[in-house]
C-alpha cells in the first residue's frame, strides 16, 4: 500500500523529521494500515486504534530508545510496533513465528518490557527509574496504562511506592472509559467525573450536599468550612487523588489532538518528580464499527471465517450451565474479573444482574470477595481464565481452601490458547491448584461432562471445586440431557484392554479418542481412561490399572511439573512393576500461533499420541 508518509517512517528518528501537521496525516495512514492488517491477522484492533495519536506524540517528543516506555498489557501497541521498526512485519502479527501481539523484550530494543497481564506497568517503570538513578543511566521513564488496567490492585501498589519514592516517572493514563466491557469501579467513576462534570456543577453539588441538611450555625460548628475548603480543593484540582499520593496530575488532555499532546509532553517531559498525564481517548477511534462497539472490536478474529464448529465452545457450555444452575438456586452468584464476555457470562448478567459481579481487573479481590460471599451463605461461581487465576493463588489457598469454603471456580482458556501466546497459555493450573489441600480439581472431556461437573460441584459444600477447560469447541454437548452427578475422584473407563492403559485428562481425552481411531485394528485394544479428576485421584482404579497393565501412558495439556502424569508416576513408582510414560506440555514457555499448530509443536496432537502408542506397543 502506498502512503505519503508511512512508507518513509520506520523509526522514531524518521518520525522526528515531520512537522506536526504531517503527523496528523501520518496518524490517518497508520490507522488505515492497522485496520487493513489486523482484519487479516486478527488481534486487539480497538485498543490500538485508540492510541495512534498518543503513540505518535510520545515517540515524537521523547527520545527513544534512551527514554523508555513501558506499556501496560501491551495489546494496544500496534502503532508503537509500526513506528519502532516493525511496520513491514505487522502482517505476521500473532502468527506462528511472527511478531507478538504484545511487547516482547526479545523482539525489539524498543520493547524494553513485556506484558500481557494487566496492571504491571507502574511497578515495572518504577524499577526502570530507580535503576537509571542507581546506575547513573540517562533517559526518562514512562508508563502507559489504561483505565481498565488501573482497576488492578498491582497498579496501586506501584503508585503507592512511586508517590513515596518520588522518582522521575511519567505515567500516561489512557482513559477511554473501557476495559473490555465498559470500565467498572469507583476509580472509573472518579475519572469520569473529572472528564465530564463542568466545574461549576461540581461546586454547586458539593456545597448543596454540605449545607442542605444543616442550618448555617450547625454547618459552621460541624467544621463546615473545613469540609467546604476540602470539597472546593477536590472540585478545582481534578486529579486530587493522584496529587495526594505524591503523583502530580495533569489533564485531562484530548488524546486525539496531536498538537495538544505534543505541547503537553514538551512542557512536562523534564519534570523530575512523578507525574501522571490523564489522556482521554476513544477506543476504536477512526473505525466507526469499532467506535460503536469497542467490546466486540477489543479483540477480533482475522482472515476468512472458518468452518462451522461441530460443537459449541466450552465457554458457551459454561455460560449456559451457569444460568441453568442460577435458575434453580437463588444462592448462586457469578463473579468475573473484567472478562464478562470472554468467560461467557453475558446471559447470566442479563438474567441475574443483581447476582452478577464484575470486579474489574482484580482477580485476587474476586477470589477473596467470593470467599466472603460463600462464608456468609451464598454459592459463588468465579469465572477466570486459567492464566489470570495465577494472580489469585494466595487468595485461593488462604481465603478459600484453608477455610474449606464452597466456591466453584471455572477456569476457561486452560491449556494452549493460541495467538495470545505464552503470557496467556493456561498451562500451569493443574499443578499450582492440585498442590493445595481441600480442593477438587477436574477437567471435562466434553461439554456434557463440563455441565455434569458444574452440577456436581454444587453438591460439594466444604471445599472449593475447580474445573478447567480449553479455548476450544466442547466436542459434544446435549443441553437437554438430564445432568448427572459425578462423585469427586471417580475416573471413567472408556475402553477395556490389556498391556497398556491410556490415561487422558480434559482436552486430551478427545485427542486420544482420535488417536485410537487412527489405530483401530492396528494395535491390540488398550485400556482407555478419562482421568477427569486430578484431585482427588481415583487411587483405587489407578492401583488396579497398575497391577494389570505393563504400561501406563498419561496425556494432559499441562506443564510436566506437578501435573497428572507426575502424580501418577509418584503413586506407581514405589511398586516399580509398572512403566509410567507421561505426555505433557514441555517444561518451557510456548510461543504464539494457532492452537492446533502449538499442540503439534508440543507433541500432543492425536497423531503424536498414536505414534507414541505404536512405539510403546511394538
Ligand atoms: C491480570 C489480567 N486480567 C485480565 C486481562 C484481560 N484484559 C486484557 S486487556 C483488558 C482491558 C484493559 O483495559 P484498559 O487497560 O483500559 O485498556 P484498553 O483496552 O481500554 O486500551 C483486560 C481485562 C489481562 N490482560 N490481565
Ligand atoms: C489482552 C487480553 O488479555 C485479552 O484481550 C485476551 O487477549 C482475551 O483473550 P480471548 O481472546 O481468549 O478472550
Ligand atoms: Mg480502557
Amino acid at each position: 500500500m502506498e502512503y505519503q508518509y508511512l512508507n518513509g517512517v520506520n523509526t522514531p528518528a524518521d518520525l522526528k523529521k515531520l512537522n506536526v501537521n504531517e503527523l496528523k496525516i501520518l496518524a490517518d495512514e497508520i490507522r488505515d494500515f492497522i485496520i487493513e492488517t489486523v482484519k487479516k491477522t486478527g488481534g486487539h484492533l480497538a485498543p490500538s486504534l485508540g492510541v495512534v495519536e498518543l503513540t505518535i506524540a510520545l515517540l515524537y517528543v521523547f527520545d527513544l530508545p534512551e527514554d523508555k516506555i513501558i506499556w501496560d498489557v501491551g495489546h494496544q501497541a500496534y502503532a508503537y510496533k509500526v513506528l519502532t521498526g516493525r511496520r513491514d512485519k505487522l502482517h505476521t502479527l500473532r502468527q506462528y513465528g511472527g511478531i507478538s501481539g504484545f511487547l516482547k523484550r526479545s523482539e525489539s530494543e524498543y520493547d524494553v518490557y513485556g506484558a500481557g497481564h494487566a496492571s504491571t506497568s507502574i511497578s515495572a517503570a518504577l524499577g526502570f527509574s530507580v535503576a537509571n538513578e542507581l546506575l547513573e543511566q540517562p533517559g526518562r521513564i514512562l508508563a502507559v496504562i489504561g483505565d481498565g488496567s488501573l482497576t488492578g490492585g498491582l497498579a496501586y501498589e506501584g503508585l503507592n511506592n512511586l508517590g513515596n519514592m518520588k522518582k522521575q516517572m511519567i505515567t500516561i493514563l489512557n482513559d477511554n472509559a473501557m476495559s473490555i466491557s465498559p470500565n467498572v469501579g469507583a476509580m472509573s467513576k472518579y475519572l469520569n467525573k473529572i472528564v465530564t462534570d463542568p466545574i461549576y456543577n461540581r461546586i454547586r453539588d458539593k456545597i448543596w450536599n454540605l449545607t442542605s441538611k444543616l442550618s448555617m450555625g450547625k454547618f459552621m460548628l460541624r467544621g463546615g468550612l473545613k469540609k467546604l475548603e476540602e470539597s472546593l480543593k477536590n472540585l478545582l484540582v481534578p486529579g486530587i487523588l493522584f496529587d495526594e499520593l505524591g503523583v502530580r496530575y495533569f489533564g485531562p488532555v484530548d488524546g486525539h489532538d496531536i498538537q495538544a499532546l505534543v505541547a503537553t509532553f514538551r512542557r512536562l517531559k523534564d519534570i523530575k518528580t512523578p507525574i501522571l498525564v490523564h489522556v482521554i481517548t476513544k477506543k476504536g477511534k477512526g473505525l466507526t464499527e469499532a467506535e460503536d462497539d469497542p467490546t466486540t472490536f477489543h479483540g477480533i478474529q482475522g482472515g476468512k471465517v472458518g468452518p462451522k464448529p461441530k460443537a459449541p465452545s466450552y465457554t458457551h457450555v459454561f455460560g449456559h450451565t451457569a444460568v441453568e444452575l442460577a435458575e434453580k438456586n437463588e444462592k448462586i452468584v457469578a463473579i468475573t474479573a473484567a472478562m464478562r464476555e470472554g468467560t461467557g457470562l453475558i446471559e447470566f448478567d442479563k438474567k441475574f444482574h443483581d447476582r452478577f459481579f464484575d470486579v474489574g481487573i482484580a482477580e485476587g479481590h474476586a477470589v477473596t470477595f467470593a470467599a466472603g460471599l460463600a462464608a456468609n451463605g451464598l454459592r459463588p461461581i468465579v469465572a477466570i481464565y486459567s492464566t489470570f487465576m495465577q494472580r489469585a493463588l494466595d487468595p485461593l489457598m488462604h481465603d478459600v481452601s484453608l477455610q474449606k469454603l464452597p466456591v466453584i471456580f471455572c477456569l476457561d482458556r486452560a491449556g494452549l490458547v493460541g495467538a495470545d501466546g505464552p503470557t496467556h497459555h493456561g498451562v500451569f493450573d493443574l499443578s499450582y491448584i492440585s498442590m493445595l489441600p481441600n480442593v477438587i480439581v477436574a477437567a471435562p472431556k466434553d461439554g456434557n461432562e463440563l455441565r455434569n461437573l458444574m452440577h456436581s460441584a454444587l453438591t460439594v459444600t466444604d471445599k472449593p471445586y475447580v474445573i478447567r477447560y480449553p479455548r476450544d469447541e466442547a466436542v459434544r454437548f446435549e443441553p437437554n440431557r438430564e445432568p448427572e452427578t459425578i462423585e469427586p475422584g471417580t475416573w471413567e473407563i472408556l475402553q477395556k484392554g490389556k498391556k497398556l492403559a491410556l490415561i487422558a485428562n480434559g482436552s486430551m481425552v478427545y485427542e486420544s479418542e482420535l488417536a485410537l481411531r487412527m489405530l483401530a485394528g492396528v494395535i491390540p485394544d488398550v485400556t482407555f481412561v478419562n482421568a477427569r479428576f486430578i484431585k482427588p485421584m481415583d487411587t483405587a482404579l489407578l492401583k488396579q490399572l497398575a497391577e494389570s497393565h505393563k504400561i501406563l501412558l498419561t496425556v494432559e495439556e499441562n506443564a510436566p511439573a506437578g501435573g497428572l502424569g507426575q502424580q501418577i508416576r509418584a503413586l506407581c513408582n514405589h511398586s516399580g512393576k509398572t512403566r509410567v510414560v507421561n505426555m505433557t506440555l514441555p517444561d518451557a514457555f510456548i510461543p504464539h500461533g494457532k492452537r492446533t499448530e502449538l499442540l503439534k509443536e508440543a507433541g500432543l496432537s492425536a497423531t503424536q499420541i498414536a505414534d507414541t502408542l505404536k512405539d510403546l506397543l511394538k
